[in-house]
């Protein structure tokens, strides 16, 4: 028994790896299920299967856990464990954990908190539980990382007892990829994780960035939930608390229907009326579409205000890294960052970033402040937390 089954469900894709061994160089296969809720979705699995299949339009997340596993069958009987992202641990998760009857009950509760995420991660959970029965379900959250976030750092300006009472506080999130993008960067720059001080930007369908000194996070754009920070696929990201109050007022929207816009019109698709997808929008400005322009340009210049408000928590930045499908794969949208962040002087070397960067993920020039491109690898961490955790079981 020991192979572990990873589910990475993010709020517009589902990644699936399954690993034969801890000490595997690659996973026998991957899947990654993509534009979910959305046209267009599909899902395409890779390694000792290859396949690719549409899964219709708008499929959900549940649809297509079912279809992955259906296909995989044949990979899933030798299971020791299987690995689950959970966006939210809150203050009551702050390590990888073995879920049981009594602390799935305290992990949906979380739901509230992560309304684009924790329903679809306990969802999954459920649904191994029931197929894989007796198999451990392990959780591995995003906030875990964020735990040595400093105080000065993670506390609002609000009442203290707001955090006493009811845990308002910055958690921070994605914290799975950037223990990853940590490790790896680190690796490259030949630097010891715990002298390794890095700004990284995690760009995917949420974004966020984040200040790693020493090794460890100590300063997240998002907060007590993923809706605050940068400009992302759908969500707002730093607001003005009292444009809800004014929404509320001035078109007479419920709570309700403000946090909905805020969650899933808003970001690149509200600023754009076109689409979430990056993709999508860098085809419509190259077709000369303006509403299209002028999203990314806000996005690339939340992502540069963010980078320098993060820098003041770092005596020395060793690299600026970029990670997550748009920071791996946009090379135009890291120029745009770069270029928008005008009091830092990188030196982009065009030709390294449009192929993404040398061995090492380099995409400036020698002499240039330093920016990698790191690919993230999420399942990784998570199956190595599965396998650490189902070793003593
Ligand atoms: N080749 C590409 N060029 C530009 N953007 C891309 C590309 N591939 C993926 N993206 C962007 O990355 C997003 C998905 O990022 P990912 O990190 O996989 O998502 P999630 O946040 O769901 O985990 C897509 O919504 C799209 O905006
Ligand atoms: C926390 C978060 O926003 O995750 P994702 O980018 O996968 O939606
Ligand atoms: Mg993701």
């Amino acid at each position: 028994m020991d192979s572990v089954l990873v589910i990475n469900s993010g709020s517009s894709s589902v990644k699936f790896a399954l690993y034969t061994s801890a000490t595997a160089a690659h996973p026998a296969l991957t899947a990654l299920a993509e534009r979910l809720n959305e046209p267009g979705s599909a899902i395409r699995i890779r390694g000792e299967l290859e396949h690719q299949q549409s899964l219709g339009e708008h499929a959900s997340h549940r649809s297509a856990m079912q279809a992955f596993l259906q296909l995989a069958q044949p990979w899933l009987g030798n299971l020791r464990g299987v690995g689950h992202r959970v966006v939210h641990g809150g203050e009551r998760f702050a390590h990888s954990t073995v879920i049981d009857d009594s602390n799935l009950a305290d992990l949906a509760s979380l739901s509230a908190l992560a309304p684009l995420h924790n329903p679809l991660n306990v969802q999954g959970i459920e649904l191994c539980r029931e197929l894989f029965a007796g198999i451990p379900q392990i959780a591995v959250f995003d906030t875990s990382f964020h735990q040595s976030i400093p105080e000065a750092a993670y506390l609002y300006g609000v009442p203290y007892d707001w955090y006493e009472q009811d845990a308002v506080r910055r958690y921070g999130f994605h914290g799975t990829s950037y223990r990853y993008v940590t490790q790896e960067a680190a690796r490259r720059l030949h630097k010891p994780v715990e002298e390794t001080n890095l700004l990284i930007a995690h760009l995917g369908n949420g974004c966020s960035a984040t200040a790693v000194r020493f090794g460890q996070s100590v300063d997240s754009t998002m907060g007590l939930t993923p809706l605050e920070g940068l400009v992302m696929g759908s969500r707002c990201g730093d607001i003005d608390p009292g444009l809800i109050e004014h929404m509320q007022r001035s078109r007479g929207l419920t709570l309700e229907q403000c946090m909905h816009e805020l969650n899933r019109n808003s970001g690149l698709k509200g600023l754009s009326g076109l689409s979430n997808d990056m993709r999508t929008l860098l085809q419509a400005e190259a077709d000369g579409n303006a509403t299209a322009r002028r999203a990314i340009d806000v996005f690339c210049f939340r992502v540069a205000r963010s980078f320098a408000a993060l820098s003041v928590s770092l005596a020395d930045i060793d690299a600026v890294v970029f990670t997550g499908g748009i920071g791996e794969h946009a090379a135009g949208v890291r120029q745009r960052i770069l270029a928008a962040w005008r009091n830092r002087n990188f030196r982009l070397d065009s030709s390294l970033n449009q192929q993404h960067g040398d061995d090492q993920g380099r995409i400036t020039q020698q002499g240039s402040p330093l920016v990698l491109v790191v690919p993230t690898d999420e399942e990784r961490m998570i199956a190595l937390d599965t396998y650490q955790l189902t070793e003593a079981l």
